[in-house]
């Protein structure tokens, strides 16, 4: 059985720690020697550095913490190293004493919601830690940060890189819709970028499961994004609110400017209920008609997210998206450890090598298995998956993809109409 070596993390454009075969026989286990993940948890229990480094807040569970990438309304988000595959990782900190009951129960839903959602244009759960006074979210790390900076950063992109963007963050909303799931806060802020330009849909904080046409009634997400039916005082049905703010985003994305504007609350919310959306000149007629569609004040009229992807702007790179998620040769995500005796994907026998190296044998992630993101052996699992797929993906995108030029154009100004970051309403939750 081949052998594989952890190779700590190159420095390239894709900064991804590698795994390679290991032709040594150092690395093998033997009754003297501990193994990496024996070495870790006893550096837990008993190291005196690594103790003081958790008590300072440098270190946690099996995690190394480093800068600091943004603060949120609850929480702040850091960078954090895992120890024994070397991953980056953002880990959320929340602290519980500040910690409203509405945001406990935002915080619940969110590790829920993330922890039921498996898809590769979805942020990753790899694991919770729960100490005395705060709340650690590990998660996938995305390299190339928010959509939204990449935006006021570079400008507005060219239709063919939106498309291949957009098509993606559509299909993770449609994974969501299809589980009943309605994510509530969709906007550039929330939409990261992976250092190969995978996109990925995060921040489930507002997120909630609805029964079919269940009708709503708390206000949630930004007010730019926020759909007509929201600032009216009535119920409103969930994913054809995520619809209109998918189209705030697609129109965002290809003028670098914002659809609805007000100098205040009231003149935002006057524009959003009259719905007129003045496209530029530039814009072409199929992205046009789309973004109206998603658009429309009327959510029985507005597109649902099948019509989206099935539109005519966006067919052809959804359904090039689609087939490469697909693809068996990228092999499929696996949360959970398959239970014992179960076969095995390529992924998961690849990953299971790998863990076999560190120390975590097919025994114990049976055991651990039904702990998920509260069993720091899950995590090390997802994580060995997650790259094992990320490796996949780039071979893949090196053999399929067409190459792609810096299409993105400098903001536009002159209109007066270049957004600021927005932050997210709390929701009165029920
Ligand atoms: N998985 C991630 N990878 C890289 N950066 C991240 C990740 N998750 C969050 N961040 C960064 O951390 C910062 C804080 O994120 P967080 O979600 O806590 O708050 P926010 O979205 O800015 O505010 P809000 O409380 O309104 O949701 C953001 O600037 C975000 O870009």
């Amino acid at each position: 059985m081949p052998k594989f070596c952890w190779r700590k993390p190159a420095r390239t454009r894709d900064d991804v720690t590698t795994m390679t075969l290991c032709e040594s026989s150092e690395e093998k286990a033997s009754p003297t020697k501990l193994t990496a993940y024996r070495k870790a948890i006893d550096n837990l229990d008993n190291d005196r550095k690594w103790q003081t480094d958790t008590a300072v807040g440098k270190r946690i569970g099996l995690y190394k913490l480093s800068g600091e990438l943004g603060k949120g309304n609850f929480s702040q988000v850091k960078t954090g190293y895992h120890e024994l595959t070397k991953e980056r990782v953002a880990i959320k900190i929340l602290d519980k004493t500040k910690l409203t009951a509405k945001a406990k129960k935002m915080l619940s839903r969110e590790i829920s919601v993330m922890e039921s959602i498996h898809h590769q244009n979805v942020i990753r759960l790899f694991e919770v830690i729960e100490t005395y006074t705060k709340y650690y979210l590990i998660m996938e790390h995305a390299a190339a940060g928010e959509l939204f900076k990449r935006l006021i950063s570079e400008g507005r992109m060219h239709e063919s890189e939106a498309k291949n963007i957009f098509s993606q963050i559509v299909l993770a909303v449609k994974h969501l819709h299809d589980r009943n799931i309605v994510h509530r806060d969709i906007k550039a802020e929330n939409v990261f970028l992976s250092s190969r330009g995978v996109a990925k849909l995060g921040d489930f904080g507002f997120s909630i499961t609805v029964s079919n046409n269940e009708k709503l009634e708390t206000f949630c997400g930004s007010p730019p994004y926020a759909a007509p039916e929201l600032f009216l005082d009535e119920r409103y049905v969930g994913r054809p609110v995520d619809v209109w703010s998918l189209g705030v985003l697609l129109f965002f994305m290809t003028t670098a400017t914002m659809p609805f504007l007000g100098d205040n609350m009231a003149g935002l919310r006057k524009s959003i209920l009259a719905g007129h959306v003045e496209a530029p000149a530039s814009m072409s007629q199929l992205l046009k008609s789309l973004i109206e569609s998603m658009l429309n004040t009327t959510p029985e009229h507005r597109f649902n997210i099948d019509q989206v992807l099935k539109s005519d702007w966006l067919r052809e790179a959804s359904a090039y998206q689609i087939r490469f998620n697909n693809n068996s040769v990228y092999g499929q995500w696996c949360a959970y450890p398959t239970a014992a005796g179960a076969e095995l994907t390529d992924t998961e026998t690849n990953a299971r090598r790998a863990l076999e190296v560190l120390g975590i044998t097919d025994v114990m992630l049976d055991e651990h298995g039904s702990r998920g993101s509260r069993s720091n052996v899950v995590a090390t699992y997802r994580i060995v998956v997650n790259r094992l797929l990320q490796q996949r993906r780039l071979m893949g995108q090196q053999n399929h993809l067409p190459h792609q030029n810096s299409t993105a154009q400098h903001p536009q100004t002159a209109s007066g109409r270049k957004p600021t970051k927005t932050k997210s309403r709390l929701c009165a939750i029920t």
